[in-house]
């Protein structure tokens, strides 16, 4: 456990609130063992003594204490912008008090009765020193604490292009929530880079080492999901030749993202409300529960309380996930990003064909600014894609024409992929051409077959697993989905890897 506490040789300081001697005691020795220095107060009022005697690392306090609630203490620390991170321990089945709670800037709560070894991982996750302060990515308006995101934060952010009043709310409502245990609801059109948000969530928040899960709820056959989600033994169901984990155990330490929620079947949301309110999935024909730390982060496009008006979802499950919301604009209500939305989406997409960076008058873009662009950031991508491919000068043209439907030539959704550390991808060389050759009468046609080929070859090599093929090319799922689909390549098992999620 000691590898959780901050780093260097301070020692965590906690305070410990509760108003029943033995469960102090109990909580007390609890942490004690585990190597942190412990505070204990009965009440209210005295544990604003303690706070005001000294700072720690984290506050654990009781609801319910004989002078008042455990929200005023989080409620002062949250005042006074001090630095602790507070979990609020409520009673069994009191839904509303935990995301009152965490909307109100808890870190986590904790339901009585306490389970000590939940209550060790959550204090341990608290506990955890906040990154180093590489620079502020975003004025930090809503950052509270003046909490400034690690280094893969930044980049994240970075990687959500926009500068325009609405996108740097939603980068600071980012790095302000990404620090805690509150799931996230993301809402927002197709295409507007709802999953980039939700990554840079997970990027920016002190789970950032850990995985990144990213499920397509929309994408997964109904009969398959519990497995999917919370895994299977061996020999549970036809076909299960090996134990195999879920989404969740997948996601341990790290963020489970659920794409498309409004997209779960009624029966699986309340399997999955019961995996959160538990913290605790039961694998397909095992008796035992696994206990599992994951921070949800989901999104949809859709309007989810009109969808539990209409008794398609379930208000509880919605309750429970969007604690705290971050509405992505569309790209029509922050025209003044798309001269940098272009020269990045350019960048990335002359980058991956391996050219020169085109140019882009003044003119096109006014044009682009006049252009409906209903399928948001996505249609964008794909027009400067074609753009690209059919440039035949260094001054690009676009064709508006080809663009007029929203959300073009997306790729087919795969259910899910697990992003690990980075550094658990071997860095694959980029493929290179040798072989001397005649100038072709169309280079496009020509760098596309050739494209085609290397594509083919690398998917048939990895069995038709995408990911793995993507992997061996130097290329990222969702590039190499968007390029089977620009070519039209048909592969044996559809849009899904042969060897189904968890291997990215
Ligand atoms: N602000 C942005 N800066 C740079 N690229 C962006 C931005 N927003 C979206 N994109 C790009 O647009 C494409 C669509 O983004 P993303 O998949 O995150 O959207 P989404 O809202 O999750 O879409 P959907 O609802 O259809 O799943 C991606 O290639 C993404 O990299």
């Amino acid at each position: 456990m000691s590898s959780n506490h901050p780093p260097a040789s301070r020692i965590a300081q906690i305070l410990v609130v509760d108003d029943e001697p033995d469960l102090r005691t109990l909580y007390e020795l609890t942490l004690l063992r585990e190597g942190y220095r412990v505070e204990a107060a009965g009440s209210v009022a005295e544990a604003l003594q303690h706070l005001q005697a000294e700072r720690f690392d984290a506050v654990i306090t009781d609801m319910r204490l004989p002078d008042g609630l455990g929200m005023e203490i989080l409620q002062r620390v949250q005042r006074e912008q001090r630095g602790e991170r507070c979990v609020v321990m409520t009673a069994y089945g009191s839904a509303e008090n935990a995301v009152e709670a965490l909307k109100a800037g808890a870190f986590d709560y904790l339901t009585k009765p306490v389970d000590l070894k939940q209550f060790r991982t959550v204090v341990a996750s608290a506990v955890q020193a906040p990154a180093a302060p590489v620079r502020t990515a975003q004025p930090a308006a809503e950052t509270g604490r003046g909490e400034t995101p690690g280094g893969s934060g930044v980049a994240a952010l970075d990687r959500l292009v926009g500068d325009s009043e609405p996108m740097r709310l939603v980068k600071s409502r980012i790095a302000k929530v990404a620090r805690g245990m509150a799931p996230v609801l993301v809402r927002g059109e197709s295409g507007t880079g709802k999953e980039l948000v939700a990554r840079a969530v997970h990027a920016c928040s002190q789970r950032s080492e850990g995985p990144f899960v990213a499920v397509n709820c929309g994408a997964i056959p109904e009969n398959l999901l519990e497995a999917e989600f919370f895994g299977a033994r061996k020999g549970s169901y036809t076909g299960s030749a090996a134990d195999r984990d879920g989404y969740f155990q997948a996601a341990r330490g790290g963020t489970l993202f659920l794409d498309e929620i409004g997209d779960l079947p009624l029966a699986m949301q309340s399997k999955l409300l019961r995996a959160i309110q538990e913290r605790s999935v039961r694998p397909i024909g095992s008796t035992q529960e696994d206990t599992v730390d994951v921070r949800i982060v989901s999104a949809t496009h859709k309007d989810l309380q009109a969808e539990v008006q209409a008794s398609r979802f379930r208000q509880d499950l919605f309750y429970r996930l969007n604690v705290i919301e971050i509405a992505v604009p569309a790209l029509r209500d922050r025209r003044e990003d798309l001269p940098a939305l272009c020269a990045a989406l350019l960048a990335r997409i002359a980058h991956d064909a391996g050219m020169a960076m085109p140019v882009l008058s003044p003119s096109v873009i006014d044009r682009l600014a006049a252009h409906p662009l209903q399928g948001n950031v996505r249609e964008l991508e794909n027009l400067l894609h074609r753009a690209v491919a059919l440039n035949d000068g260094s001054e690009l043209h676009l064709d508006f024409e080809a663009s007029g439907m929203p959300p073009l030539e997306r790729a087919p959704a795969a259910p899910a992929t697990v992003e690990a550390a980075p550094t658990q991808l071997p860095p694959s060389p980029r493929a290179r051409i040798e072989t001397p050759i005649a100038v072709p009468p169309d280079l496009q046609i020509y760098l596309d077959q050739q494209e085609r080929e290397i594509l083919v070859r690398a998917l048939r090599e990895s069995g038709f697993n995408r990911t793995a093929a993507a992997a061996r090319l130097g290329l990222s799922l969702r590039q190499i989905r968007y390029r089977i689909a620009r070519l039209g390549i048909s592969t044996p098992n559809g849009g899904d890897d042969a060897a189904g999620a968890g291997d990215e």
